[in-house]
């Protein structure tokens, strides 16, 4: 293993443990105002202030470190003054931890039906009532301010794919400007503000992109603008030519991703930080992830099956419930199945990472790479 390289900053510092193999792998500890979490770590995802289906006291038991929120959905509703007023996004939904909150770059361009990008910001209409609304860097980090996440995220533009070059190199280059003017904008201490590296699926704009934001010395920095429907080694192309580029002592986030195949290659490449709806957006269909890939627990075929989704498994439904059960409820619309489904595969993933984390550790991260992807089915 190499030597332990670790400088302790204020804030979102990114104590590295240990570097190991010839992979890029890391193992860090990321400082917080609401604790030291360990990475390469996966973020719940909460995009109105709740992980669906599952509360905090049970988030902290299959241990949850850092939960997401979206700015775009809060911002439309209940407002971020209000959130403010309520104590800021802890208090309001009972979170001790870590909370990151996305700046509404990706949102506005995946939900806001309408939407026009300025130089200044994005015109879009709101998916709730129609109404037009507007971000801009300046709103977007003052919303954050509000909601008062331990770490927020620059206004970003996420490129979609594909995009023609020319459009994606100036796209990438007016969300530099708006790394800019998001730091102008964050005045709030005791708060990280992460850059997002952008540059669509051109290596040069990436490269680019990279070398950018880190001259303008972030905290953090978030990859944007992948797993956007691009084929899975195009994105690990992108990593290859992105992670390298971003400081070794700060904390690297891939954002929207993904399947625990996706975060092991990550991972390599020396990505710390994750989230994805995917665990919880498909656990609300029945399907729960396992290392063997995804079983969708909803099946005929599972019926008769007393066995727990995953025997190995020490999250409460598998602890305590049958497949059978589980499918029972399912099929009856009951929404304890859905709350059964989504403990599962969050303490799946979180429990994957903790996995990951101790392969770092003890110096085999690549035989247990090789290990889990020959059982994973993707
Ligand atoms: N795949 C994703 C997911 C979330 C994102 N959020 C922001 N702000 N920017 C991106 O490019 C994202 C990409
Ligand atoms: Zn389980």
């Amino acid at each position: 293993t190499c030597a332990f390289a670790g400088q302790k900053k204020v804030l979102a510092a990114y104590e590295e443990a240990v570097k190991c193999g010839y992979s890029g792998a890391r193992a860090g500890r990321l400082h917080t105002p609401h604790g030291v979490f360990d990475t390469p770590m996966f973020m719940p995802v909460g995009t109105q202030a709740t992980v669906k289906a599952v509360s905090p006291r049970e988030l902290k038991e299959m241990g949850a470190q850092i939960i997401l929120s979206n700015t775009y959905h809060l911002y439309l509703r209940p407002g971020t003054e209000l959130v403010a007023e309520a104590g800021g996004l802890h208090r309001f939904m009972d979170w001790d931890g870590g909370i990151l909150t996305d700046s509404g770059g990706f949102q506005v361009f995946s939900l806001g039906p309408l939407r026009k990008i300025t130089e200044e910001g994005a015109a879009f209409r709101s998916h709730i009532d129609g109404s037009t609304q507007f971000l801009s860097p300046e709103i977007a980090i003052k919303a954050q301010m509000n909601l008062g996440a331990d770490i927020i995220m620059a206004f970003d533009e996420c490129i979609p794919y594909p995009a023609e070059y020319q459009y994606a190199k100036l796209s990438t280059e007016r969300t530099t400007r708006w790394a800019e003017r998001s730091q102008k904008a964050h005045t709030r201490s005791g708060q990280a503000l992460f850059a997002i590296v952008q540059g669509g699926m051109y290596q040069d704009l990436r490269r680019v992109s990279a070398n950018d934001l880190v001259s303008l010395d972030f905290p953090g920095y978030g990859i944007g603008g992948l797993s956007v429907g691009e084929p899975k080694p195009v994105m690990y192309e992108m990593l290859e030519q992105t992670v390298p580029l971003l400081p070794e002592n700060k904390p690297r986030y891939l954002m929207g991703v993904g399947t625990p195949d996706c975060l092991v290659e990550a991972v390599r490449y020396g990505i710390d930080m994750f989230d994805c709806v995917f665990p919880t957006r498909v656990a609300r269909n029945g399907t729960a992830m396992t290392k063997s890939g995804r079983l969708v627990v909803k099946n005929a075929a599972y019926a008769k099956d007393f066995l727990p989704i995953d025997e190995n498994c020490g999250c409460y439904a598998c602890q305590n419930f049958s497949r059978a059960y589980i499918r029972h409820l399912l099929k009856a619309d009951e929404i304890f199945g859905l709350r059964l489904t989504t403990i599962h595969n969050l303490y799946f993933l979180l429990d994957f990472t903790k996995k990951m984390r101790q392969a770092i550790l003890e110096d085999r991260f690549l035989s247990f790479r090789e290990e889990f992807l020959a059982q994973y089915c993707k």
